[in-house]
């Protein structure tokens, strides 16, 4: 049987790369990064999860190509690894290992890694190159494009980082075969949000195919990753620094960071859990300004219970958490302008634009109601 690998480019001129979508990829990598980028020395940054799973095969791959690889870098699995104090050890031990301006950093994993790696590359020696081998559905269809890297302070989430694009993305299907569930779906999210920005027509093929795919079918998986990164791609592609359209990225965020925030950035509520909640929370508020049908809301929510993703925050903070809590996280918003947060709203599915005309209080009753249930 043949197994096949999709490319989708990113047009950023200088900057541009591509993102391989397909199985075998990670056993493949040395040879993929050898043609990318030469024959460069390679530091691996992963988590101790992933390292356990797919490390192995990905440094025999690099050592086969002929690279010179230094001793990998391991962090904690998990969103608490994107801090400052994690930032420093890896910093540390990337000068320890006597990286020069050519060493190229290889984040293997999640998008924690990702951020927390492309951002130490993006300040290592003022900037060397990475490339992203991502191995959850997330980062594989969000994090690994577009170059946004970071760490996460305790003033909010993603508030120290760099664009930085990486040279190379592999998406190696296979490795989501030892994807956790939760994971999954968290990922899932994001890929719904592609569809509710501006593809209608992916968000009626997610209805019927969203269950199979989290379930592991390889062909509508790799459609799916193949459709996000497309999405992604040509976003960024026109607004690669996030002056205005990148912002419909953010659906759902701007909401889901206040919740991450006050849940503390640990396992109580995945990025992605909160990516789903947060962009119920968008159609409600669009849905009470009078601009989206109800009808488009309920949609939304049905689709995104019926894999199993939670839709309201409910269950969220043991009943100690009010609308003014979070309300405050959202006035540390990137998307903060001159006083004023800019929502991502919808006139319906696949319809989102930007609005910065939002009165707090349709805020508040939103949060609350999403806190009621
Ligand atoms: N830079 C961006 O554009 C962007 C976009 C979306 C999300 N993010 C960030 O990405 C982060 C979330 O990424 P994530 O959901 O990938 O989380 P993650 O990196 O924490 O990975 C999730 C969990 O899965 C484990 N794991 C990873 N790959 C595995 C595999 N193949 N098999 C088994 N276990 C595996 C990890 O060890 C971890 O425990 C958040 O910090 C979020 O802010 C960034
Ligand atoms: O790439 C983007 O742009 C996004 O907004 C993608 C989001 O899914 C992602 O979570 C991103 O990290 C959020 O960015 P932030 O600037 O709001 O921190
Ligand atoms: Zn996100």
């Amino acid at each position: 049987m043949t197994r096949s690998t999709t490319i989708v480019p990113v047009a950023l001129g200088e900057r541009s790369y591509d993102i391989h979508i397909g199985p075998g990829l990670i056993t493949n990598a040395g040879t993929l990064i050898r043609a990318a980028i030469g024959n460069r020395p390679l530091v691996v940054l992963t988590d101790s999860a992933v390292a356990d799973l797919h490390l192995s095969p990905l440094l025999d791959s690099l050592r086969a190509a002929g690279a010179r690889v230094l001793d990998p870098i391991v962090v904690p699995s998990g969103e608490s690894s994107k801090d400052m104090a994690k930032l420093g050890e890896v910093m540390d031990a990337l000068l320890a290992r006597g990286i020069e301006r050519k060493t190229v950093l290889v984040a293997l994993g999640g998008g924690v890694v990702g951020d927390l790696g492309g951002f130490a590359a993006a300040i290592a020696l003022r900037g060397i190159d990475f490339i992203q081998v991502p191995t959850t559905l997330l980062s594989q269809v969000d994090s690994s494009v577009g170059g946004k890297t970071g760490i996460n302070s305790r003033h909010g989430k993603n508030l120290i980082g760099a664009f930085h694009q990486p040279r190379l993305v592999l998406a190696d299907t296979d490795s989501l075969k030892t994807l956790p569930r939760r994971e999954m779906l968290a990922g899932y999210a994001e890929v719904v949000k592609y569809g509710l920005i501006d593809r209608p027509d992916f968000f009626t093929w997610l209805e019927a195919n969203g269950k199979a795919l989290i379930d592991g079918d390889d062909g509508l998986l790799t459609e799916a990753i193949r459709v996000s990164c497309a999405s992604k791609a040509d976003i960024v592609g026109q607004d690669e620094k996030e002056s205005g359209l990148r912002e419909l990225l953010n659906l759902g965020h701007t909401f889901g960071h206040a919740l991450e925030a006050e849940a503390g950035y640990g396992a109580t509520l995945l990025h992605g859990e909160s990516v789903a909640i947060g962009m119920v929370m968008a159609y409600d508020l669009s849905v009470r300004m009078g601009l989206c049908p109800a009808s488009d809301l309920a949609r939304v929510k049905a689709h995104l219970a019926s894999v199993g993703l939670p839709v309201s925050a409910a269950h969220l903070g043991g009943g100690t958490w009010t609308a003014e809590m979070l309300a405050a996280h959202m006035a540390k918003d990137k998307k903060v302008k001159d006083g004023r947060v800019t929502f991502i709203l919808a006139r319906g599915i696949g319809k989102a634009f930007r609005c910065a005309d939002v009165a707090l209080a349709d805020v508040k009753t939103v949060l609350a109601a999403s806190l009621a249930g």
